[in-house]
């Protein structure tokens, strides 16, 4: 079977640091995969060149068995792979219920929208109703007319989701969801995570927390100074001697059960 992802030899490096080495991975329709490894492994820098954000110096990266390492990141979100931000910064001036219907795909033109066509008032009232919709389904109906900057920090990852939800991806890449995130919040963004694998959507994670990886990851993969050095199931971790030495540096059982 095509993998969802394919990625190939993928080695990127800025200036003389050379921060993934020849990256290979496939990751299976339906998975939750956390993407793991200490600060400065590369995750997010892995995170950055599937999506578009980073060039990749060498590989290849191909989703749904099509090449998409030389597609700029719109191109990317229109074939189906979206993504959040580890710290999402919002517009002071344009409220959530905007930000979300600013993240919206169909459009229809420059024309249309000046001359307020039939399609492309069809087009906004989709638009609308799709924003309505995730909004309430990630719990952020009640701040909908608030300005989208006022939101709290866990808020506004929600509302990065959202608006990763509004392109409709097959594939949602995950950059830190639930840090810094008050705990009731990260309750709601593990359950609306679970229900969006559930109705059909893979997802892949990067994340520290490992409560987090356990409770909702179906597998993991492991960077260590820009290589995989693992992957297994979460309930593998702490045996795993790789993923040990990426984390401590040497081979303490217990200290590794009080890591991971
Ligand atoms: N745009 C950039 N320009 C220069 N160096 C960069 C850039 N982005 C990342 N790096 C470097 O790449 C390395 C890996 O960083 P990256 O953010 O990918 O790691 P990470 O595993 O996501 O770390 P963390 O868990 O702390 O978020 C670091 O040495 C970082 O300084």
């Amino acid at each position: 079977m095509t993998p969802l992802l394919r990625v190939n030899d993928v080695a990127k490096a800025f200036g003389g640091n050379q921060v993934l080495h020849g990256v290979e991975f496939d990751i299976a329709p339906g998975e939750i995969v956390g993407l793991l490894g200490p600060n400065g492994s590369g995750k997010s820098t892995l995170l950055n060149t599937i999506t578009g954000f980073e060039a990749i110096d060498r590989g290849q990266i191909a989703f749904e068995g099509r090449r998409i390492d030389q597609m700029p990141a719109h191109r990317i979100v229109a074939a189906g792979v979206g993504r959040t931000f580890q710290l999402p910064s919002m517009p002071r001036k344009m409220s959530v219920m905007e930000v979300a219907m600013a993240a919206s795909t169909a459009h229809h033109g420059v024309w249309g929208t000046l001359l307020g066509t039939a399609a492309s008032r069809q087009a906004e009232a989709a638009a609308h109703a799709k924003a309505t919709a995730l909004l309430e389904q990630l719990l952020l109906t009640h701040v909908r007319d608030l300005p989208a900057a006022a939101l709290s920090g866990g808020q506004k990852k929600l509302l990065g989701i959202v608006c990763a939800l509004m392109g409709d991806p097959r594939l949602l890449m995950l950059d830190e969801p639930t840090a810094g995130v008050h705990p009731n919040l990260r309750r709601d963004i593990v359950a609306a995570l679970q229900r969006l694998n559930a109705q059909g959507m893979t997802l892949v994670i990067v994340e520290h927390d490992m409560h987090f990886i356990r409770e909702v990851c179906t597998r993991c993969i492991v960077l260590d100074r820009g290589r995989i050095v693992a992957s297994c199931r979460p309930d593998e971790l702490a045996s795993n001697e790789h993923v040990v030495r990426a984390y401590l540096g040497s081979v303490e059982p217990k200290a590794v059960e009080e890591t991971l």
